[in-house]
C-alpha cells in the first residue's frame, strides 16, 4: 500500500477529478455487453481505463478535504491511500494510442506479463500492433485486483468515524458527513458495477439470461425467497430461537426484471433483518409463534414495488429522521475493529447501523427509491421501489 502520496501523484489526481463523469444505464450495459467480442471488449476498456481514474481521484479528492478532523482519521487514510494507488495503476496502463498500436516499450513489457511501469521517454517514439487479446485480459486482471483491495473500503470507513466519534464526544455524523458518505458509498458502488461487468464479460462464460453480473430476467419471487431463508436463518442463530418469525411472500407468478441479482438480494436481506429483529424484540424470545412478515410485491408500469411490512411495534416519530444515518442503530453491541473484518454481503444480525443508508443508495443507483414509515406501537412498512424502466443513468456525485 502507498504510505503516502506524493506531491506529483497529487498534482495527476487533481488534473484528474476535474473531469466530469461520464455515467451508463443498466439498459446500456446490457446493449454493450449482449456480444462481448474483442471490439466491444476493447471499447469497454478504453472507456473504463479513461472513466475509472476520473471517478478515483474525485473520492481522493473529497476524502482529502473532508471536514473536522475525519480526513486524519488512520482508516480513513488508509482508504485515501487505496484510491490513489489504483488511481496510480490506472493511469500508468498502457494506452492503446493509435487504433490497434500501442508504444513498443510498454509491449514489450506487457509481453514478458511484467508490470507496466516502464516509464516513455521522448526517445521512444516507435509503435508496434498490439496483442488485443492480452491487453483486454491484463486490464481485466488489474481492475479485477483494483476491486479486491477496495473490498474492506466499507469497513474501513465506518471504523474510522467510530474512531472519530470515540475522540471526542462531540463529534457526530452531522449533515455535511452524512452528504458525504452518500456520494462517497454512490461512486463505490459504481465502481463496483462497472469493473464487476467487465470482469464477467471477460472471464465467465455466457450464461443464459445474463449479460455480465446483469440478469435480464431477475426473478423477484425467488430472490425474495431466498433473502427470507437467509434473513431468518441469521435471526435464529443470533437469537438462539427455534424458528424465526415466518415471512409471507405475494408475488405475481414468474414476474422478472432487468436487474442485478446481488443487488436485489442485499436490499431485501437488509429489510428483511430489520423487520425479523423489530418482531422478536417487541414480542419477546419466548413467544411460540410470531406474527408474519408480509413481503408484498407489486408490477406498475414504472416501477415494481416491494413492500415489508412487519409487526414490530414501530419506529418512535422522533427516531424515524435518523434511521438512513450512518452509524445509527438501536442495536447494542460493542465494536472493536476485529468485528468489522466481515464481508459487505454477509452482515451480522444487526448494529452497524448501515443497512438502511445503504440499501437505499442501491436502489437509487438504478433509479429506485426507499421510504420507511412507521406506526409507533405496531410495526413498520418498507417501499423498495425499483424502476423498470432500467434506462436511468448512474446519478454520480
Ligand atoms: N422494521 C423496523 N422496525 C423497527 N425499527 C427499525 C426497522 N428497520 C429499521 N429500524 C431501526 O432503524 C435502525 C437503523 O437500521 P439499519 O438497518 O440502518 O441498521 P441496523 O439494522 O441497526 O444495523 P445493520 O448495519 O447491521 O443493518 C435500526 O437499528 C432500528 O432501530
Amino acid at each position: 500500500m502507498l504510505s503516502q502520496i506524493s506531491p506529483s501523484l497529487m498534482s495527476k489526481i487533481s488534473y484528474y477529478s476535474s473531469f466530469p463523469s461520464n455515467g451508463v444505464s443498466l439498459r446500456q450495459m446490457v446493449e454493450f455487453g449482449k456480444n462481448p467480442n474483442q471490439g466491444t471488449m476493447l471499447r469497454a476498456t478504453q472507456f473504463l481505463s479513461d472513466e475509472l481514474p476520473i471517478r478515483l481521484a474525485k473520492r481522493v479528492i473529497e476524502l482529502n478535504n473532508l471536514p473536522f478532523g475525519l480526513n486524519k482519521m488512520p482508516s480513513i487514510l488508509r482508504v485515501k491511500h487505496w484510491y490513489a494507488e489504483s488511481f496510480q495503476e490506472l493511469i500508468e496502463f498502457p494506452k492503446i494510442e493509435i487504433a490497434g498500436y500501442i508504444r513498443d516499450k510498454y509491449r514489450n513489457s506487457f509481453m514478458n506479463g511484467k508490470a507496466y511501469y516502464t516509464q516513455f521517454d521522448a526517445s521512444d517514439t516507435q509503435y508496434l500492433p498490439v496483442d488485443t487479446g492480452s491487453y483486454i485480459q491484463d486490464f481485466t486482471n488489474l481492475i479485477s485486483a483494483i476491486k479486491r483491495r477496495h473490498d474492506p473500503t466499507m469497513i474501513s470507513m465506518a471504523w474510522g468515524i467510530i474512531e472519530w466519534k470515540n475522540k471526542d464526544k462531540d463529534n457526530q455524523v452531522n449533515k455535511e458527513i452524512q452528504i458525504f458518505l452518500d456520494r462517497f458509498y454512490l461512486s463505490r458502488i459504481g465502481i463496483r458495477v462497472l469493473i464487476g461487468q467487465q470482469v464477467a464479460l471477460q472471464s465467465q462464460p455466457p450464461q443464459k439470461d445474463y449479460v455480465g453480473i446483469i440478469c435480464t430476467n431477475t426473478n423477484l419471487g425467488d430472490i425474495a425467497k431466498e433473502a427470507a431463508e437467509n434473513a431468518r436463518y441469521i435471526c435464529q442463530e443470533h437469537f438462539a430461537i427455534f424458528d424465526a418469525p415466518k415471512v409471507e411472500i405475494v408475488c405475481p407468478p414468474g414476474l422478472s426484471i432487468l436487474y442485478l441479482p446481488s443487488h436485489l438480494h442485499h436490499m431485501i436481506f437488509e429489510l428483511l433483518k430489520n423487520s425479523l429483529r423489530a418482531v422478536v424484540e417487541f414480542h419477546g424470545l419466548e413467544k411460540e409463534e410470531y406474527p408474519p412478515i408480509k413481503l408484498i410485491i407489486a408490477e406498475g408500469k414504472e416501477d415494481i414495488t416491494i413492500k415489508i411490512s412487519d409487526e414490530g411495534g414501530g419506529i418512535p416519530r422522533s427516531g424515524l429522521p435518523l434511521i438512513f444515518t450512518y452509524l445509527y442503530t438501536t442495536a447494542n453491541i460493542q465494536f472493536d475493529e476485529n468485528s468489522f473484518q466481515f464481508n459487505e454481503f454477509n452482515a451480522p444480525m444487526a448494529g452497524f447501523g448501515y443497512g438502511l443508508p445503504i440499501s437505499r443508495l442501491y436502489a437509487r443507483y438504478f433509479g429506485g427509491d426507499l421510504a420507511v414509515i412507521s406506526m409507533e406501537g405496531y410495526g413498520t412498512d418498507a417501499y423498495l421501489h425499483l424502476s423498470r424502466l432500467s434506462d436511468s443513468k448512474e446519478p454520480l456525485p
